[in-house]
């Protein structure tokens, strides 16, 4: 997403979090697997492992968490180092940037002790393959020295637990990913459950709030609790400055007008990729690169900031031919699909393309 995040449009919607966003988050953050709202089959498969971990007095197979951003890999990881009663050492992909970082955050490890390496498919290749040894015969080999007079002396490393975190499982290398005794898919949340960490963040927060007002917010949070916190912050400020504090529905409602976020959680950016389909290229078929330029914005934002959202929620449909609107498109933009659209979607949708 690295496009996305050099953009000068940072969306309320976006799933990604910025600086300022992650001390909040962290107040807000369950600190238990009970707290944990939602993600069932995770939760219980994770609770077993961890269980049977705690019985055995071992430390828990490595454990991969993927998902789309926001949905609570990280909230995860720090909760499994704590249903273990051990400390959690954090670090990221990025950071890693030769295998030596590796070597000497992983010789620094105590037996039990939980590695969180976020973002791991952004890991350098040599660090990668140092990994795979640690993880599989807790070993590392130290190389000390330059050049040719280098020399790797073995290391024994005690038993760890491995947390990854990464949002494109797909871009992992199959080695890595088979080394993962337990790999946790996130999915997107229900409004149900938003409409819960909603409530649940409102008490953390002190913010008063109505079931109503907590349902509109759940419904326009687009499946993700750090999407749906960040609206809950924002329409608490309106409550505050405009009406009386309490976030009722009407409160929610005017809050994320003002925002220009709608009823099933699009943007502005959602909507005039839609509108620009709909109405000036008659739903399409039309090449991403001509739809960028008619909402004013880079290819990448197109393709990787709205698009997502807008496929999986079935407005708009990848063909090979282009970009198509589908009906649910027309409708929500209160247009009469042209009776071609309705029926023919220029072929076989590609949903997968990436
Ligand atoms: N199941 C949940 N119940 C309650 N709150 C949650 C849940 N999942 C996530 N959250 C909240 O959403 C916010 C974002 O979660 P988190 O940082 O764990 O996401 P992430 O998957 O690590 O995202 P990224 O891919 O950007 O690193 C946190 O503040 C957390 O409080
Ligand atoms: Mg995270």
């Amino acid at each position: 997403m690295a496009a996305a995040e050099e953009t000068h449009l940072r969306s309320i919607t976006a799933a990604e979090a910025d600086g300022d966003e992650r001390a909040v988050e962290a107040a807000l953050r369950p600190r238990t697997l009970d707290e944990v709202v939602g993600q069932a089959r995770v939760r219980d498969q994770l609770g077993l492992v961890l269980e049977a971990a705690r019985r055995r007095g071992r430390a828990p197979d490595h454990v991969l968490l993927s998902g789309p951003p926001g949905l609570g890999k990280t909230t995860l990881a720090m909760i499994i180092a704590a249903e273990m009663s051990v400390p959690l050492r954090l670090t990221s992909g990025p950071a890693i940037t030769h295998a030596g970082d590796l070597a000497a955050i992983l010789s620094g490890m105590n037996e039990g002790e939980v590695l969180f390496v976020d973002e791991i498919h952004r890991m350098s290749r040599p660090a990668e393959e140092m990994l795979y040894m640690a993880m599989e015969d807790f070993r590392v080999d130290v190389v000390i020295g330059k050049g040719p007079g280098a020399t790797a002396i073995p290391l024994d490393l005690p038993p760890f637990t491995l947390v990854g975190a990464t949002t494109r499982a797909g871009l992992l290398p199959g080695p890595l990913r088979d080394r993962f005794g337990f790999t946790a898919h996130l999915e997107f949340y229900e409004p149900h459950e938003l409409d819960l960490i909603v409530h649940r963040s409102a008490g953390l927060l002190g913010v008063e709030l109505t079931d109503e007002g907590s349902a509109e917010i759940a419904s326009r949070s687009r499946g993700t609790p750090r999407i749906a916190n960040r609206l809950l912050r924002r329409v608490r400020d309106y409550a505050q400055v405009r009406a009386d504090g309490v976030v009722t529905r009407t409160v929610a409602e005017a809050a994320l007008d003002l925002y220009e976020v709608d009823q099933l959680g699009l943007d502005r950016l959602d909507r005039a990729v839609l509108d620009a389909l709909c109405r000036r290229f008659g739903g399409g078929p039309v090449g991403v690169s001509t739809l960028a330029v008619a909402v004013g914005e880079e290819r990448e934002t197109v393709e990787e900031v709205a698009e997502p959202f807008l496929v999986r929620n079935g407005f708009l449909a990848r063909t090979p031919r282009g970009r198509v609107a589908t009906p649910a498109a027309w409708e929500h933009l209160g247009l009469s699909a042209p009776p071609a659209a309705a029926s023919d979607p220029a072929g076989e949708p590609t949903l997968f393309e990436e």
